[in-house]
């Protein structure tokens, strides 16, 4: 059993891959072993999470799920704790595993009861797994209403209950000021819904117990990526090495925007950037930064450059897009240029066109900037983060960056998308997005593959955040530029 943290490095499948490997699994073992070891693995984890607990609810659900929570309350019981369990179910209808581990239960004494217990130290939510196929209705939500509220730590099996594990679009809204900390501990794999969408506040901490099954042959449905490595430098080399990178945006009033994003880029270790405003009337240096060449934008020769597009870019970016599109070496599309690019289908085709001339290019959307590339809802984009973001990599011929809560990196062809685990609600501030355009811009001027450069400067911008001490002041987008790491 491991705890799954940001320099993780795992594969991660959906429940349809999910559900050959447990059927592989249990083939070869004897009967009722898989759930045994998940209901040992629950009953060990909630000891190490609630050690001093006397009372334990423990909510059990119609099938193998709740199964794994009759093991595990057989297991605490045999311990010396009060498992106390309600189960929304049927005796008569459970699957064959979960049947052996009520009878378990019972023969250990565990006390069944129609109602929660009204004091308790932990809760146990063993409603549904990977079989869900509807949000869960009648007593299950009262009693997930239930957890939500009542502060005491929740270690949910498998998957938290309403989660739909392939897609992290969870049933119910838990307020962002519910107290409850959470665990999951998941089972055989881990699963991409855990850690996208509503999953990473579904789940809390994520454990991962493999059941004594490591071995399987199933392609992953996408990755985490996990740590990247620290880049290297020799000593012999110049600015030259880390190429260049020119910021296009800054329309009149939104200059900031441009020169975050330059900022990052030099903190991120190009070797020089320009930064190509779009206002006429704009300063000629930046004497905060003077390492900044301030340049005009719509002139600035870009043919040897990686270009950072967008960023406070306002409608004065649709003007430079065509040039920018099809002069730029390597490019990074954010915000702005990415609304213009939605709203003009010719601007599209000379997106398309840079993947076949070669010239890699990265996007980065935030879900509702995605959904207006794909022509959805924000709402469409948010039920399937994976589906959406392989879309745009697709159609578009880049690689796509789905901003938000565990964000995607998905590249045109085969490769795995990835989710990203670092971040948090510290970067939700103006200007953190064009601050990660520019790190992007920064990797992608060293001569990283555009995929590698994306997932490496997402990693690293969200690390700042994670890292980021809790009594020091506010984290501004301007301190996360200059924070990032080479
Ligand atoms: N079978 C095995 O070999 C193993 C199974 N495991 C556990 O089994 C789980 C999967 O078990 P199941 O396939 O039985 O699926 P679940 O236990 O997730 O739920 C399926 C049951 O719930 C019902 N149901 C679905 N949605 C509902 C809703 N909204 N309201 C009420 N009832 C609903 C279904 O009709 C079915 O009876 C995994 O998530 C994991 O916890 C683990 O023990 C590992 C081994
Ligand atoms: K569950």
């Amino acid at each position: 059993m491991y705890r799954v943290t940001s320099a993780t490095a795992a594969d991660l499948f959906d429940i349809t891959a999910t559900r050959r490997i447990e059927r592989a699994a249990a083939a070869a073992l004897p009967a009722h072993t898989l759930m045994q070891r998940a209901g040992l693995a629950v009953a060990r984890l909630a000891m190490a999470v609630a050690p001093h607990a006397r009372t334990v609810w423990i909510a059990c659900g119609p099938g193998n799920n709740g199964g794994d929570g009759f093991e595990a309350a057989a297991q605490l019981r045999q311990r010396g704790f009060m498992p106390v369990v309600t189960f929304a179910g049927d005796a008569d209808r459970l699957p064959p595993d979960a049947k052996a581990s009520l009878q378990r239960a019972r023969d250990a004494q565990v006390i069944f009861a129609q109602e929660p217990p009204t004091d308790y130290e932990l809760t146990i939510d063993a409603l549904l797994g990977i079989g869900a196929t509807r949000p869960p209705e009648g007593v299950m939500v009262e009693w997930l209403q239930e957890m939500d509220a009542s502060g005491q730590p929740v270690l949910s099996v498998d998957v938290p209950s309403g989660l739909n594990a392939d897609t992290g679009v969870l049933s119910r809204r838990i307020s962002a000021d519910a107290r409850t900390p959470r665990v999951c501990l998941t089972f055989l794999t881990l699963k991409p819904g855990l850690f996208t969408a509503n999953g990473r506040d579904a789940a809390g901490t994520v454990w991962f117990d493999d059941l004594g099954c490591d071995k399987h042959a199933e392609p992953p449905t996408a990755r985490l990526a996990g740590r990247p490595k620290a880049p290297r430098r020799t000593h012999a080399s110049h600015k030259g090495s880390y190429g260049d990178v020119a910021v296009i945006g800054g329309a009149p009033g939104m200059a900031g925007a441009a020169l975050l994003a330059g900022s990052a880029a030099l903190h991120a270790g190009a070797g020089r950037v320009f930064v190509g405003l779009l206002d006429p009337s704009a300063a000629p240096v930046d004497t905060a930064q003077p390492e900044l060449m301030l340049r005009d934008g719509h002139t600035l020769d870009l043919s040897d450059m990686t270009a950072v597009c967008g960023c406070g870019g306002g409608t004065a970016i649709r003007a430079a897009l065509p040039r920018v599109l099809t002069t730029a070496a390597a490019l990074v599309l954010d915000a702005d240029a990415l609304n213009a690019i939605a709203a003009d289908s010719a601007l599209q085709m000379q997106l398309v066109s840079r993947a076949q001339r070669g010239q890699p290019t990265v996007i980065t959307p935030h879900p509702l900037e995605a959904a207006r590339l794909l022509g959805y809802a924000a709402s469409d984009v948010q039920a399937d983060r994976l589906a959406a973001a392989r879309q745009l990599a697709t159609r578009f011929g880049v690689v796509a960056v789905l901003k938000g809560s565990g964000t995607v990196i998905a590249a045109d062809g085969d490769a795995s998308p990835v989710i990203n685990l670092t971040g948090n609600a510290k970067l939700a501030t103006a200007g953190t997005g064009d601050v990660l355009a520019g790190m992007i811009g920064a990797a992608l001027a060293a001569k990283q593959s555009p995929f590698e450069a994306a997932c490496e400067a997402v990693w690293r911008h969200g690390h700042v955040a994670d890292t980021w001490p809790a009594d020091a002041a506010p984290l501004t987008a301007g301190t996360l530029a200059r924070q990032a790491p080479v």
